[in-house]
Formats: C-alpha cells, sequence, structure tokens
C-alpha cells in the first residue's frame, strides 16, 4: 500500500455553547483535515486545530509544514514502513506538533486498514470500558452552575471546570458549582497556567479545608514553571496533573523526574502524534505514573485517534478528557467514534474507522 496523494481541507463545527478557558475563547471547532490516499484506494485522516496559545501552530503553519515538508517526504511511500516515516515526520522540521499529528493519525489510520483491524487492536488494546469527563468552561458563576447541572443531566459523572481567570472568582465558582453537583459529579479543575504558586497553594489548601473535594488540578501555574509546580504539589493534598508543560517524551520525564506532578495530560497535538504519545505512556508506567488522554478543541478526528491509543494502554491512562463531541452542535465525521453520554464506542471497522467527512472545504494543492 502505497501513499500517492496528499489531499487537505477545511472543516468548522459549531459549538454548543463558546469554549471559554485562561487562555482564550472560541465559538467553533476548526481543523484542517490531511487525507493521505494510496495506489489500493484507502483513505487516511487526520487533523491539525490551530491552538496557537498553546502549541504555537496555526493553521497557515500547519498546511505550509504538510504542503512543503511532509508531502515530499509521504509520497510513494509504503505505509508498512510506518515507524521509519514517523521518525522521519518528527526529524524534518522542529516543533509544528499539530502538523506532524494529523500527519500520523492518517499515516496510523492507513497502517491499521493495512492489517485490516481496528487501530486499538493493531495497538495491542481491548477498548473496554472509555469513559469521558465534560468541559465547563469559565463564565458568570450562575452559568458555569447551570451548565455544570446540565451536563450532569445529560450522565456526565466527571466535570472539568475552567478556571484560572481571577483566583478570588474562582473560588466562589469551584464552590458554586461543587454545591450544586455534591454527590452527583466528580470535579477536576483546569487553571490552564492562569494562578501562581503561592496563589494556588492557597486557593487547594481553602478548598480542602472547606470540605470541597477534587479529583485533581491540572496546570495551575506557567507551563515552564516546573519549580512552581513542585512548590504547590508538596503543599497539598490534592493531585496536581501537567498539561501544558509536557509536549514530548522528554518533558515528561523532567516532570516525573522533579516531582512537578502526579498525573500526565498527553494530547496528539502536543506529542507531534501517535508514536510519542505511546513513548509517554510507556514512561508513566515504567514511573507508575497515571495519565489523562486529552484534546485540545478539535473534531472527531483526532478525538478518535486519541481514543484508540487510550484503549491500548489501560494501565497508563486511566482518565479521559476526550469531550469535544459532546460539545459540538453536531459531528460531520461519518463513521470514528461515537458517543453514548460520557461512554465512548470505538468502530469495529478497519483503522479509525471513518467513512467520510461531511461539509470538507477543499484547499487547493
Ligand atoms: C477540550 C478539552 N476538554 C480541553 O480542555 N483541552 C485543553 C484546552 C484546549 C484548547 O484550548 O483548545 C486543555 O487545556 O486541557
Ligand atoms: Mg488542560
Amino acid at each position: 500500500m502505497k501513499i500517492v496523494d496528499v489531499k487537505l481541507g477545511m472543516l468548522k463545527v459549531p459549538l454548543i455553547t463558546p469554549f471559554k478557558t485562561a487562555l482564550r475563547t472560541v465559538e467553533c471547532v476548526e481543523d484542517v483535515v490531511v487525507i493521505l490516499e494510496t495506489d489500493t484506494g484507502q483513505l487516511g485522516y487526520g487533523n491539525a486545530p490551530a491552538t496557537a496559545a498553546i502549541t504555537g501552530d496555526t493553521h497557515g503553519s500547519v498546511v505550509e509544514a504538510i504542503r512543503t515538508i511532509f508531502t515530499p517526504l509521504l509520497l510513494g511511500r509504503e505505509v508498512q514502513h510506518l515507524n521509519r516515516i514517523c521518525g522521519e515526520v518528527q526529524a524534518a522540521l522542529v516543533n509544528n506538533y499539530s502538523a506532524k499529528a494529523a500527519i500520523e493519525i492518517a499515516l496510523y489510520d492507513l497502517f491499521a486498514q493495512l492489517h485490516r483491524a481496528p487501530l486499538y487492536r493493531i495497538l495491542g488494546g481491548d477498548g473496554n470500558g472509555l469513559t469521558t469527563d465534560i468541559t465547563i468552561s469559565v463564565d458568570y458563576i450562575d452559568k458555569m452552575v447551570a451548565d455544570a447541572k446540565r451536563a450532569v443531566e445529560r450522565g456526565f459523572e466527571i466535570l472539568k471546570l475552567k478556571v484560572g481567570k481571577d483566583i478570588g472568582l474562582d473560588m466562589e465558582r469551584i464552590k458554586a458549582v461543587y454545591a450544586a453537583v455534591e454527590g452527583q459529579a466528580r470535579l477536576r479543575l483546569d487553571a490552564n497556567q492562569g494562578w501562581n504558586p503561592k496563589q494556588a497553594v492557597l486557593a487547594i489548601k481553602n478548598l480542602e479545608e472547606a470540605g470541597v473535594v477534587l479529583e485533581l488540578v491540572e496546570q495551575p501555574v506557567s507551563a515552564r514553571d516546573l519549580d512552581g509546580m513542585r512548590y504547590i504539589a508538596e503543599r497539598v493534598q490534592t493531585p496536581l496533573m501537567a498539561d501544558e508543560s509536557i509536549f514530548g517524551p522528554i518533558d515528561a520525564f523532567e516532570v516525573i523526574r522533579q516531582r512537578a506532578a502526579e498525573i500526565i495530560n498527553i494530547k496528539l497535538m502536543k506529542t507531534g502524534g501517535i508514536s510519542n504519545a505511546i513513548k509517554i505512556a510507556d514512561i508513566a508506567s515504567v514511573y507508575n505514573v497515571e495519565c489523562m488522554m486529552g484534546c485540545m478543541l478539535e473534531t472527531s478526528i483526532g478525538v478518535s485517534a486519541a481514543a484508540h491509543v487510550a484503549a491500548a494502554k489501560p494501565c497508563a491512562v486511566t482518565k479521559l478528557d476526550l469531550d469535544v463531541p459532546s460539545l459540538c452542535q453536531y459531528d460531520p465525521v461519518v463513521g470514528g467514534v461515537t458517543y453514548k453520554d460520557a461512554d465512548i464506542i470505538l468502530s469495529e471497522t478497519p483503522g479509525l474507522g471513518i467513512e467520510r467527512i461531511e461539509g470538507l472545504r477543499p484547499l487547493d494543492n
């Protein structure tokens, strides 16, 4: 099975309610979509969102990297040489993790199709019991409480509250949502780097003393401030999770070595795709560290890929934040993962199981 064409398109999906974090506000999901075509007529799908505030990647940088660097590297290559090609993709340029992720997702999709099995089985997974949380955007207290209650009504038992805008107000937000859903849902916090270390210690201790039970606090301080992360981790009971602090395997190793967090959030758009995501999960397993499989605000192409990888690493990946399809008004990706409330059901069709994409706007090559 040889790659004979690389096609690009844009896919935009409106959200049910704006997605608001300490870093950005967005009204819709918009991805660059890559389609790898083979001489056997098979298609491999990959995607890349523009999460410039986190990865530095824009739609323009993704398209340019794929057109000028990856397309010449891929044309004529045999899909069975997956690991060699992924190694070359990672080495071909620095950074540009979302573009690399798009290419790797499409390559793994094709590789699993070549072997006529769903991706998670090719990676050694069993696909049992995938359950995601859902994100509650940072907002007015009443709106967050209403969104949290609606999420519980929809069947979600884990809520990830976005905070990090104003720590005083954040405390009120967290306490109000906790009171509204206590006994019905567990809470995770994600400050998206919005606090400083001393503030974070005071805030988390205050919540602990007030009896607000939190499953974890994600990326309370600046991505580069591993000293700050460790300062917090040493002073609070609630587990910390590193998100923006960890892109690749070396970052994961460093966070573990410095004891800067107890949990790692793996996202394909930070790792540059599936090969490094697997390495991080394996490093975490070696050190007995738990991982979450997360995602950016991206279409269900990447979310499907992340779900397949999570299913393949059940001992390392114990938590999922793969909620974007539940945040969107509809899913234009036919096939791939399906959702039943918080439960994720993987497709048994070979590869990612994507049949077609509706509303894809082709980009001229
Ligand atoms: C979408 C997911 N629940 C999430 O919150 N992901 C990121 C932010 C993604 C983005 O800004 O696109 C996170 O910080 O965990
Ligand atoms: Mg996060």
